[in-house]
């Protein structure tokens, strides 16, 4: 075994596990049902923020009860560390996204600078409404605007270094099946 897969392995079986699978597939299908109720009409542009938004975005996809035109996009600013830093674009999308509504589907709202460049960016681009759909909102007050919050939230999620469904710990455990907090972060 590589050093790199024991250490993993470690921070797996030390994390503590808040959300299980069950509860995380529970919030998805809740998700689906309330993104369909209120966007089944308005055909949405939906962007996939890679790479956290991967795991829900597929999961959503599959649950939502109209034709989605599904696109993606690469902004990333936490890297390989457990905090954040400037907003590197490395995928702008290409989608013309004027006079659309647009739903961007992430795993997580942190402190929010993530989702709020991104809606910049495509109200910039002429999106008519620009709508957010996480999977975990991270409970705490250091929010890019205060009060921020997604238009469609799964979970609620204590202040702690989270990976798994989408979310990585140095690149890794995005494909845990379900929420953990990280040993002592
Ligand atoms: O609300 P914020 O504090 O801005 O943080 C949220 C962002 O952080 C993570 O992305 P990351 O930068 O780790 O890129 P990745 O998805 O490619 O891992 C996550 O997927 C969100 O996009
Ligand atoms: N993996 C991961 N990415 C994040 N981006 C912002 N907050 C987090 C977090 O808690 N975990």
């Amino acid at each position: 075994m590589t050093d790199t897969v024991a250490e993993m392995n470690k921070v797996m079986d030390e994390a503590d596990c808040l959300v299980n699978e069950q509860q995380v597939q529970a919030a998805i299908s809740n998700l689906a049902d309330d993104i369909t109720s209120r966007l089944r009409d308005s055909n949405p542009l939906l962007f996939c923020v890679m790479n956290g938004g991967l795991i829900l975005t597929g999961q959503l996809l599959t649950q939502l009860k109209f034709p989605v035109q599904a696109e993606y996009l690469h902004a990333t600013r936490y890297r390989q560390e457990t905090t954040g830093g400037i907003l590197e674009w490395k995928l702008q999308p290409e989608a013309d996204m004027n006079g659309r509504t647009v739903l961007i589907v992430d795993d997580i709202l942190d402190e929010g600078t993530t989702l709020c460049a991104i809606a910049d960016y495509c109200k910039a681009h002429g999106a008519t409404e620009v709508l957010t759909a996480v999977l975990v909102d991270k409970k705490h007050d250091r929010k890019a605007k205060p009060g921020l919050k997604a238009d469609f939230t799964g979970l609620e999620v204590e202040d702690r270094f989270l990976f798994g469904f989408g979310m990585d710990y140095k690149g890794y455990w995005r494909n845990a099946p379900g929420i953990y907090a990280v040993k002592g972060l």
